[in-house]
């Protein structure tokens, strides 16, 4: 699985993360029977005796419910990459029999397309699915008591009738028997209660849906419930899109994602080799119109998963998005380039693909184990000839470091905002109060950032953040902090689809069909 870590931590690092949080119950199921941890301690009862393989419950949605479990309570990411292979789901599996009692069959591929479309579907709808559920319920307490699995399990019957469109009767006997046998008889009734009275308002058009009507905070609190987002986000995004482009975004972030690669020149592998074999695997896929690396797979990324090419080092999962922020760097053989926040590596690597195996980047990281990862993957896409690693906080680094360089990346921790499509589970994990503490960080490692850049070197910022707080006005205050740097417009590097009015590079998830990504080109003049 060594080889895959990086798909994951790929997904995980584009953003400042919540350290993964240890197993832990909430309120809700205190006094019930079937959680993880109790299901971890052997608390079970003696019918749900572990190495029972059950072959009724339907397998994806044992495993989905499980990891959404996971996700919710054990700080688990979603990982929509699904990066867990045919018959590599042993640790998987065991996570289903301690938590539910009972294993399931192994998972084919089927289940495990459909795994990842519920697990990344119900999260993403979280908010939408738990208003129609409490809309269903006798009443307010009984949604607020409701034990973690038990709405776990309904959530998914809810998700898979009202937007996946599924046979509703099928879906209800299937989340009954799962209810049933990992939680009570008692259970599956409930969950048979309320799915059915799920199926009767579907089919009469009566889903009790909020209207967009009222004052701009009733308004937002109808859309963060229409299109499953938190209320702060929708404010934020309707004061700086306007409300139309707001819902786009929304949509964007509700749908289903499509995964770039980048095939890896390093290793001597032209884009044409892989396409040559995608033709023959029969994935579908589109050569990137920006840049001559990359590809994009809607569906079928398990197949090149399963061709060991990530394994092998031939390509690799990067967003064009991120790819173009490179393009601003515009890395050329022979120079040395130092990488602010390198970990896990994504923009180091592309980097360093394109020294043609001349010059180096020197890869900064305050987090241990990520930059472990960079340097595995740099050996693995035999790059690491031109690639070092500097373990530090780059604050402190700064101010005792001598060195210099012509090109500085600072590719920011961010809030993530431009890549809530693949990260499904990020908007219910960040926080308004988090934007002021990474605007003072972003501000700090600005400041340490531009102490290499030598005279008429370049400053390039950047993050995978929308938000004007992030990108633009912290370029803003870092000029008034800093005159002796100015903007250098990224006109030559990308195209002038991506280019602002004030010349900065920034990928629009609507307008793009990308993650979002900024990035600011900032020259030192003396
Ligand atoms: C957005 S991620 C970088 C992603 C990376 N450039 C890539 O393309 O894969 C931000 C990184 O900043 C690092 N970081 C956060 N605070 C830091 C600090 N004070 N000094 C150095 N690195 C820091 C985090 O550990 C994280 O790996």
């Amino acid at each position: 699985m060594a080889h895959l870590l990086p798909l994951r931590v790929f997904l995980s690092s584009q953003t400042q993360e919540t350290p993964s949080k240890p197993l832990k119950l909430s309120k809700r199921s205190n006094n019930h029977k079937t959680s993880i941890s109790t299901a971890k301690k052997g608390l079970l009862s003696p019918s749900h005796k572990m190495h029972k393989l059950n072959l009724e419950v339907s397998p994806h949605r044992a495993v989905s419910a499980v990891r959404l479990m996971r996700i919710e309570f054990g700080g688990a990411f979603a990982d929509l990459l699904n990066e867990k292979g045919k018959g590599s789901g042993d640790n998987e599996m065991g996570y289903v029999e301690r938590t539910l009692g009972f294993r399931t069959r192994d998972l084919d591929d089927r289940d495990l397309r459909l795994v990842t479309d519920i697990v990344g579907g119900t999260i993403r709808w979280r908010r939408y699915l738990d208003h129609l559920i409490g809309s269903l319920c006798h009443d307010e307490s009984m949604f607020r008591s409701m034990e973690p699995l038990l709405l776990q399990i309904l959530r998914i019957g809810f998700y898979e009738i009202v937007k996946l469109n599924m046979p509703p009767y099928a879906v209800v006997d299937e989340n009954v028997k799962l209810a049933k046998v990992a939680l009570r008889p008692g259970a599956g009734n409930m969950v048979n209660g309320i799915l059915r009275k799920l199926v009767l308002v579907k089919e009469n058009n009566s889903l009790a849906l909020p209207k967009l009507e009222g004052d701009s905070r009733t308004q937002a609190r109808a859309l963060a419930t229409l299109y499953s987002h938190p209320v702060w986000m929708v404010r934020r995004w309707t004061k700086y899109l306007g409300q139309e482009e707001a819902i786009q975004l929304m949509m964007w972030n509700n749908s289903d994602p499509s995964f770039s690669l980048r095939a890896n020149a390093a290793k001597g592998i032209t884009r044409d080799d892989l396409v040559m074999q995608l033709n023959s695997l029969k994935v579908p896929h589109e050569v990137s119109l920006h840049l001559d690396d990359f590809f994009r797979v809607k569906i079928g990324l398990q197949n090149v998963i399963r061709a060991g090419w990530l394994k092998e080092g031939l390509c690799s999962v990067q967003d064009e998005s991120a790819g173009l922020v490179v393009s601003v760097v515009d890395p050329q053989p022979g120079e040395d380039i130092i990488d602010c926040c390198a970990a896990p590596g994504g923009k180091t690597l592309y980097m360093a693909s394109r020294l043609r195996g001349k010059g180096k980047v020197h890869a900064i990281d305050i987090n241990k184990g990520r930059l472990r990862i960079l340097k595995e993957t740099a050996k693995l896409q035999k790059v690491d000839g031109v690639v070092d690693t500097i373990h530090a906080d780059l604050r402190t680094f700064a101010e005792n470091s001598p060195m210099k360089s012509g090109k500085v990346l600072l590719d920011a921790p961010c809030s993530g905002l431009g890549v809530l499509s693949k990260r499904a589970d990020l908007r219910w994990n960040r926080r308004l109060e988090d934007m002021k503490q990474l605007k003072n960080l972003q501000d700090e490692l600005l400041d340490a950032a531009s102490t290499f850049v030598s005279s008429g070197g370049v400053l390039i910022y950047s993050t995978c953040s929308i938000d004007p707080e992030e990108n633009e006005d912290r370029v803003e205050a870092f000029l008034v902090r800093h005159p002796e740097f100015r903007i250098d417009p990224v006109n030559r590097y990308v195209p002038s689809d991506f280019v602002t009015k004030q010349g900065f590079y920034f990928s629009d998830p609507v307008k793009h069909s990308l993650d979002g990504a900024f990035a600011a080109r900032l020259v030192r003049t003396l």
